[in-house]
């Protein structure tokens, strides 16, 4: 017999106990398979509040349940926490692990394991005679980041760089210092630990805009192929080998779990006139829900995908903890050597003997060229940094911005995905370790996307300028949601206090063409000195207008007949800093509020840009080496020459793939060394 104390109350009546016993019924097997012992009877305890009333005995299929005055159900939540510890187990041990001594040595050093990294080590130890160093300056990725709902909590650990940028009244106005909170992965598997695991391409013109920028072999049909190598798809609906792979490293699938909201809103989205489809298909515009890089309702990180399934290979070393704060050159300072890193306060050298391939993301990678002389000759020489090379390095910086705060509440529905209605229903959170379904696998509560091109809304095969991100929550929905971003405390309870505890969703209004850019510069020759971020959003008075026009289409899907009938109200209470420039509801205020509450989607890229030798703002050339210096190329988000109507992660895993092959065949790696 097992006892374990209950740990939820079941309700006063008897549709409690029947749920009860159903939910006793389904946890024998659990039971059963995690123990490795069969056992067929449980004292079960039902909670009857006042009544205390003597539930019957019942039977079913070999699992007798007895009901005496007290009932503690419980094999539920052991089953599943054990479930979930194994399964954690199972993780940390597959993940490839730190080498305790390094060579002096190898063919090739990796800069970083995020999602580029991985990649790169998985592909170039395909050569069993090449030895690959992959150092990260972060830890062992842990199960706990796997949980697809919790994805914002990671920031608050030290798996983050926590990064701020420059104060400015333009933008993030309505944030601590008037600072936009830029979380950065540090931790293998880099930002696709951190991130919302959304997986989007972009669409054909943008990658045809890169090759018209002097990028050969990155058109829509050049990369194609990568982007099929990467995936494992596993959404039977939208099937098409034409589009899809279905033999790579990184999972594809829908989110397990969908809410009534999010289902509502695709209704409305399509009776407004959008059309349901695949955006990483033949059309890149229209409404769907998210193809999200999980595997069985649990986040599939760069890590997991591309280097668990490695660990066995002898040729990969993998440095973690471990920083790496310089380039070597040779005598002539034309050549890369090697680098230098610190390891648990120990300087090493370590020397390559073919390329130093950068991945360490586009906030790192341009301070360390920087830090090492590569870079605008008037800002190193600003910082006694002796210019190896001049080149526009830290220019060209991108990102994808949203007006946050944009919510809309409707009558209460039958769950939620708020931590206070979980932690009080506390069965989701075990069905989720047992079976990985459940509002639990709903990547940060986003679960639905339009694309849309402003001028030609409804055209399911136009280049889209704007993205409206539904998320199946509120600012409510999480105390911690609000340092996610950094609110001013003030303005966020007078203007967010009142939301209590309305069951509301957002919608992020997404800006996927940015004009405005940005720059990173160093703010010291000390590498552990963040640089300072200006993000420079808003400099162009359009991409601010685009931002409004999409707030007021988020506004007419919530008149639609499907959001009507779930009572869909905008919240409106006002930001008070706001109606000074309009009345809420005006161009002019919605303005302001997307100044105050500037979302960032965590897309920065592009200060290492790619581009011809003829192009002066490019960095490296479009096989990713470096302009004029040999022995070392950029494998990451930062070469990105203009940000694609996309979330990032799919095409930085698309240029991870695409980096170490020749431009004209797939799988072979041969162009690396020359
Ligand atoms: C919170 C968050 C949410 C996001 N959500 C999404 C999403 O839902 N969908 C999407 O498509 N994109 C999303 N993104 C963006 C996407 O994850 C990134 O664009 C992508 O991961 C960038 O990959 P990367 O290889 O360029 O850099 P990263 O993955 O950031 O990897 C860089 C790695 O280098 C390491 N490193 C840096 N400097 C050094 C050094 N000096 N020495 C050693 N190691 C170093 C870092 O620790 C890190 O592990 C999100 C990002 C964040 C942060």
């Amino acid at each position: 017999m097992i006892y374990i104390k209950s740990y939820a109350r079941v309700e006063e009546d008897w549709s409690g106990l029947i749920r009860a016993l159903q939910f006793l019924y389904r946890s024998s097997n659990a039971c059963v398979r995690t123990n490795g012992a069969y056992t067929d009877w449980f004292d079960i305890r039902i909670d009857v509040g006042q009544r205390n009333s003597r539930p019957a005995l019942g039977q079913r299929d070999g699992l007798m349940i007895r009901a005496p005055q007290s009932i503690y159900t419980d094999i539920y939540p052991v089953s599943s926490l054990l479930n979930f510890l194994d399964e954690g187990t199972r993780q940390l041990n597959s993940e490839p692990p730190d080498q305790p001594v390094l060579l002096r040595e190898y063919d090739f050093i990796i800069v970083g394991a995020g999602t580029a990294g991985c990649v790169v080590a998985n592909r170039l130890t395909e050569m069993p005679d090449w030895k690959v160093l992959l150092i990260e300056a972060g830890q062992t990725e842990n199960y706990v980041m796997d949980i697809p709902l919790i994805a914002n909590y990671l920031q608050f650990t030290d798996a983050n760089w926590r990064y701020r940028t420059k104060p400015s009244e333009k933008y993030c106005a309505g944030f601590e210092n008037g600072r936009c909170h830029w979380p950065r992965g540090k931790v293998m598997g880099g930002s696709s630990v951190l991130n919302y695991m959304i997986y989007t391409r972009g669409a054909p013109d943008d990658y045809n805009n890169w090759k018209a920028m002097g990028n050969e072999g990155w058109g829509w049909d050049d990369v194609l192929p990568y982007f099929k190598k990467i995936e494992n798809f596993n959404i039977p609906k939208f099937n098409n080998t034409d589009y899809h792979g279905y033999d790579g490293y990184l999972n594809i699938e829908h989110a397990p779990y969908r809410t009534s909201k999010s289902k509502a809103w695709i209704k409305a989205a399509q009776e407004y006139g959008f059309t349901y489809g695949d955006y990483n298909g033949e059309n890149p515009s229209g409404v769907s829900y998210l193809q999200v890089s999980m595997k069985n309702g649990t986040r599939h990180s760069s890590n997991r995908a591309y280097l668990h399934p490695i660990r066995g290979r002898k040729n990969l070393h993998i440095a973690k903890a471990s920083f790496v704060t310089k380039l070597i050159f040779d005598n002539s300072n034309t050549q890369v050597i090697g680098v230098e890193l610190e390891r648990r306060n120990i300087k090493y050298k370590i020397l390559a003997k073919k390329d130093v391939i950068l991945s360490a993301g586009a906030i790192n990678t341009p301070q360390l060229l920087m830090l090492s002389g590569i870079g605008p000759r008037d800002h190193l020489e600003s910082l006694n940094i002796p210019v190896i090379q001049n080149l526009q390095v830290g220019y060209n910086l991108m990102d994808h911005i949203a007006a946050g705060g944009v919510q809309y509440f409707v009558i209460p529905q039958n769950t939620s995905i708020r931590t206070d209605y979980i932690l009080s229903h506390l069965d989701i959170v075990f069905k989720w370790m047992r079976t990985h379904k459940g509002p639990l696998s709903i990547p940060g509560g986003c679960e639905a996307l339009i694309f849309l091109n402003l001028e030609d809304k409804f055209n399911p095969k136009s280049w889209p300028d704007l993205e409206l991100l539904f998320i199946s929550g509120g600012l409510n929905t999480d105390p911690m949601l609000r340092r996610n971003f950094g609110f001013d405390e003030q303005i966020f309870t007078r203007t967010y206090g009142p939301l209590g505890n309305l069951d509301l969703f957002m919608v992020f209004p997404m800006l996927m063409r940015p004009k405005s850019k940005g720059r990173i510069i160093l703010r010291s020759r000390n590498p552990k000195v963040h640089p300072e971020l200006i993000p420079n959003y808003f400099e162009y008075p359009e991409d601010l207008q685009k931002i409004v026009e999409g707030i007021k289409v988020s506004m007419a899907l919530a008149r639609q007949p499907s959001l009507q009938k779930l009572g869909t109200k905008m919240y409106d209470v006002p930001i008070q800093e706001c109606l000074e420039r309009g009345p809420f509801g005006s161009d002019e205020y919605f303005a302001c509020q997307a100044q105050m509450f500037t979302f960032t989607i965590y897309h920065q890229s592009g200060t290492c840009k790619m581009g011809p030798i003829s192009d002066p703002t490019a960095v490296v050339d479009p096989r990713l080496r470096v302009h004029g210096i040999s022995g070392l190329r950029i494998v990451d988000a930062s070469i990105i020459p203009e940000i694609p109507s996309s979330h990032t992660n799919a095409p930085v895993y698309m240029i991870g793939e695409r980096a170490p092959t020749s431009s004209k065949k797939i799988g072979v790696i041969h162009d690396v060394v020359d």
